[in-house]
């Protein structure tokens, strides 16, 4: 494995000790090597992420989930769910969560970001942000094989990740069809989403590259980087805590301590100048408790001791969820059958792999995105709506090419063995319900309790059963539109369209049936502190010297778009910031 080939830097201590070589922890790591000198420690718990193979093929990012690239963490029981528990998925890799992901690239309302600057954080807004967005991503044109598609390509540059459209998906007559069907519903067809208006619907660029291979921040950053001598990466060396020193009241983070491989030693490393925490929305909230800065009852609980009270560590937990229909499709538009039998995958590797071979596409295909009439948003707390929605779409429509969610629920009667599906879902992209992250023990070997909380708001309700309805309206024209559904009603199987009426049938569907985007976010919330911050505007932990984060913890507002765009971007802005507050 390449990770093999990085060049040993022995020294015991570096400039910046990133921890966690994720999205945002690899791409950080690259920036900051550029210069040739300045050290930099990556300690990642996972490994390569090619340790399965089948990582770089985007038409199996679901085979990726539960294999040992996969954290596969259990969420605690949703009451809001019926009681359920949902399995929270993410990467434990180099590569992180961009390794495992559905590959969508998206970025976001102008306004979101323009909201992000008014709750505190100036240097935030949109303007300031795009160039950062740029900075990280290339795209490649679609090839000839691929059916033409627009793109605006002054809104990308040179950046070490790759874009591009899956020629699967241009060829696919299903994702077009559904693309052309949101019109029912007000969205409209629009050539470009990534310039700052994020209402309407296209097919969206993947992070995939010219050869139709998963771009994640190992392919892009860390291959850039590794063989630059300043550069070091550890695989499989989980950190434990922050090393944090007390000093006539003032507190600075001086190391870490991990567990290096393939000793299995607990040994300490120290930074001359900062710990940054990259170990994403889950674990550095989980982390940064672990070493006694959190809310001081938890901490006490846990038995760990309190070197910093600050009661937003793990607070404001902000995530999409979503919920779908299930359609009886011909088997030619579907990825049912490669589903049902993987093995064809080794069997047949060539041709899946052929251009039109459905090994090149996500499940997850096209998206339509919708800012929903006014009358919808029922204005319960007219404080919170008229803080917190920015001019931005609050759902989000995909379509997706197998029978998905696949869990376990009444509702899911009917998945037949032999049978083809598409399923068309809903995701809520504004949502208003919050959870949060916490530890249940003083050890990392325990896994953090993830309390999502999905539609605890009762706006998020309303906003649910209107696209829930809406998915129906959809499915109306999409099946007029692809003439590719099998049997009465549209081919739809689930709920089945004598189910499902009334708007509590619809919400108790939803209740049973929702799950997890996997976009965690804002756990160490970009805010001033007595409005819930755990970082200030420049990713500085409040209280601590030498401590930042750089991940999706510090999004104060979810964006309403994917998530690992918005955290390629957050990785590339501290990475000037760093250097601006250095002199690098
Ligand atoms: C299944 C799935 C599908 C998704 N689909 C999409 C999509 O289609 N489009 C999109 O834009 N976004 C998608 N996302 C979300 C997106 O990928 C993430 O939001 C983003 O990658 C998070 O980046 P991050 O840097 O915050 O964290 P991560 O990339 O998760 O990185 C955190 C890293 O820290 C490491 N780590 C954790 N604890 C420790 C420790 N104690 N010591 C050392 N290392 C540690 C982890 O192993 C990991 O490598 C998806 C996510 C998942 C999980």
């Amino acid at each position: 494995s390449p990770v093999h080939h990085t060049r040993r830097y022995d020294a015991q201590s570096y400039d910046f000790i990133i921890v966690g070589g994720g999205t945002a922890g690899l791409a950080l790591a690259a920036r900051l090597t550029e210069d040739g000198k300045t050290t930099v420690l990556v300690l990642e718990a996972g490994g390569p992420p090619d340790q399965v193979a089948a990582y770089k093929a985007p038409g199996a990012d679901l085979q990726v989930l539960g294999s040992p690239i996969d954290w596969a963490f259990t969420t605690l029981p949703q009451e809001s769910l019926n009681g359920r528990q949902l399995v929270y998925n993410r990467g434990r890799c180099l590569g992180g969560s961009s390794a495992i992901n559905g590959l969508t690239y998206g970025r976001g309302s102008s306004s979101l970001y323009n909201l992000w600057e008014t709750l505190g954080n100036s240097g935030w807004g949109w303007d300031e942000v795009l160039p950062y967005f740029k900075r990280s991503t290339t795209f490649f044109p679609p090839r000839e094989e691929v059916a033409q598609q627009e793109f605006d390509a002054s809104l990308y540059d040179q950046g070490p990740v790759a874009l591009s459209y899956s020629p699967y998906v241009n060829g696919t007559p299903g994702s077009i069809a559904f693309v052309e069907s949101l019109s029912a519903i007000q969205v409209p067809t629009v050539q470009e989403l990534n310039g700052g208006n994020n209402v309407g619907a296209k097919q969206e660029p993947l992070t995939i590259d010219d050869k139709y291979r998963r771009s994640s921040s190992y392919d892009s950053y860390y291959m850039l980087a590794k063989d630059r001598p300043n550069l070091r990466v550890l695989p499989f060396s989980p950190v434990q805590q922050i090393i944090l020193q007390e000093d006539a009241g003032n507190l600075t983070a001086i190391g870490v301590v991990y567990i290096d491989h393939p000793g299995g030693r607990t040994l300490n490393v120290t930074a001359t100048k900062e710990v940054i925490m990259s170990a994403g929305s889950i674990q550095t909230p989980q982390l940064l408790m672990l070493s006694g800065i959190g809310p001081t009852e938890t901490l006490n609980e846990a038995g760990i001791k309190v070197y910093l009270a600050n009661e937003n560590v793990g607070q404001n937990l902000q995530d999409h969820t979503y919920f779908s229909i299930n359609i009886e499709v011909d088997p030619s538009i579907s990825h049912s059958s490669l589903y049902r039998d993987f093995s064809k995958l080794q069997q047949a590797e060539q041709e899946y792999w052929e251009p039109k071979g459905p090994l090149r596409a996500p499940v997850g295909l096209s998206y339509g995105f919708e800012k929903v009439p006014a009358d919808v948003l029922i204005s319960l707390n007219a404080t919170t709506l008229a803080s917190e929605r920015p001019n931005q779409a609050h759902i989000e429509y995909y379509y997706e090419t197998i029978y998905y969610p696949n869990i376990p629920s009444p509702y899911y009667l009917r998945h037949e063995y032999n049978t083809s599906y598409v399923s068309l879902t809903a995701g809520l992209v504004a949502p208003l319900s919050k959870g949060s992250v916490s530890v249940r023990s003083n050890s990392l070997s325990d896994p953090p309790d993830i309390d999502l909380q999905y539609y605890t708001h009762p706006e998020d309700q309303a906003v649910a059963v209107h696209a829930f309805k809406n998915l129906r309206r959809v499915l109306a024209e999409f099946a007029a539109a692809c003439n590719c559904t099998v049997g009465a009603n549209h081919g739809e199987v689930n709920p089945g369209p004598d189910k499902v009426r009334t708007d509590e049938q619809i919400m108790e569907y939803i209740r049973e049936t929702a799950v997890t985007v996997w976009h965690a976010s804002g756990t160490c919330a970009m805010l001033p502190r007595e409005k819930g911050g755990v970082v200030d505007k420049r990713l500085r932990v409040y209280g601590v010297e030498g401590l930042r984060i750089v991940d999706a913890s510090v999004f104060p507002v979810i964006p309403d778009q994917h998530k690992q765009g918005p955290v390629y971007m957050v990785a590339e802005k501290a990475a000037d910031m760093i250097k601006d507050d250095w002199r690098l």
